[in-house]
């Protein structure tokens, strides 16, 4: 059974008084909106995971998976853009710049590699991100949710803030496989680029971008990761700061 925040061993109720006040200070409309939202979100990939099961039950393969659940995928992957505007408007209290990160790497890992490059679909490292991705997302929104609602399961606070650190290098892996994986086939077909001579005048070698995209995971990825860790220190390990009464 799942318990109450109280029995993770921080100070409950203080934690609830905190939260009360986080809560007035965002407006019922903006709360309103977002337990929308992740009720919404956790919805959609719970969705996508159980689909994901059921075609390996039945089928017992993982070829043809990526493909059934691809508009499901597609949806509540783009959706996700709207994170990086709850930042902007200061409706979450995240960076722009590490969500923007985040999200603009799993738009451009759904639609510029495996949406447009189909010979890469059955890849198992498409598995690996697709699963990986699944199991965090539906942790992390209805963490959201049971946050906003004020009755946060430890169970749950504690996935969100423990799983990364396996899921996160697993999520990683699996993207840059599969973009290893697409070389060949744009090389070879020389999608999206540009070559000169044309009337622009300019040249781009989607070959080349994504060898530098991969490379970029170098310093980016470390800082999306300590990231986490600072904010699993700060919720688990009660490095909390603690504001005053209006
Ligand atoms: C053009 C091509 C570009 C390519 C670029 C390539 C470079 C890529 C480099 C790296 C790529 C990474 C790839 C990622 C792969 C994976 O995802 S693998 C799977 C594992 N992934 C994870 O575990 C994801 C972890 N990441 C995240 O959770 C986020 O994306 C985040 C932005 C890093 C989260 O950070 P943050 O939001 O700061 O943490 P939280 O503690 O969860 O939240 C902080 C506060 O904000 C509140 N909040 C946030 N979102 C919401 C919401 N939707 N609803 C309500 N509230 C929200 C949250 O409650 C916290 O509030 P306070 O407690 O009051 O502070």
């Amino acid at each position: 059974m799942a318990s109450s925040e109280e029995d993770g061993g921080g100070n409950g109720a203080v934690e609830e008084k905190e939260n009360g006040k986080k809560k007035k200070k965002l407006g019922a409309l903006a709360t309103t909106w977002l337990i929308f939202y992740n009720v919404a979100m956790t919805a959609g990939w719970l969705v996508l995971g159980i689909a994901m099961v059921r075609f390996y039950i039945q089928k017992g393969t993982h070829r043809g998976l990526f493909r059934s659940v691809q508009k499901t995928l597609k949806f509540f992957q783009t959706f996700a853009l709207l994170e990086v505007i709850h930042c902007a408007v200061g409706i979450v209290r995240t960076s722009v710049l590490v969500t923007g990160v985040q999200v603009s790497s799993r738009i451009f890992m759904v639609w510029f590699i495996a949406h447009s490059i189909k010979q890469i679909q059955n890849e198992e490292s498409v598995i690996l991100f697709l699963v990986v991705w699944t199991v965090t997302e539906i942790t992390r929104y209805s963490f959201y949710t049971f946050n906003l609602l004020n009755h946060l399961p430890y169970f749950i606070k504690w996935a969100r803030y423990n799983f990364f650190i396996i899921l996160y290098p697993a999520g990683v892996a699996g993207e840059l496989l599969t973009i290893y994986a697409a070389l060949p086939y744009v090389k070879k077909t020389g999608m999206f680029s540009l070559r000169l001579p044309n009337k622009y005048n300019v040249s781009f070698d989607y070959y080349y971008f994504l060898i530098i995209v991969m490379f970029s995971y170098v310093p980016l990825f470390p800082q999306l990761y300590f990231h986490m860790l600072r904010q699993r220190r700060r919720v688990l390990h009660g490095e909390v700061i603690v504001e005053k009464d209006d």
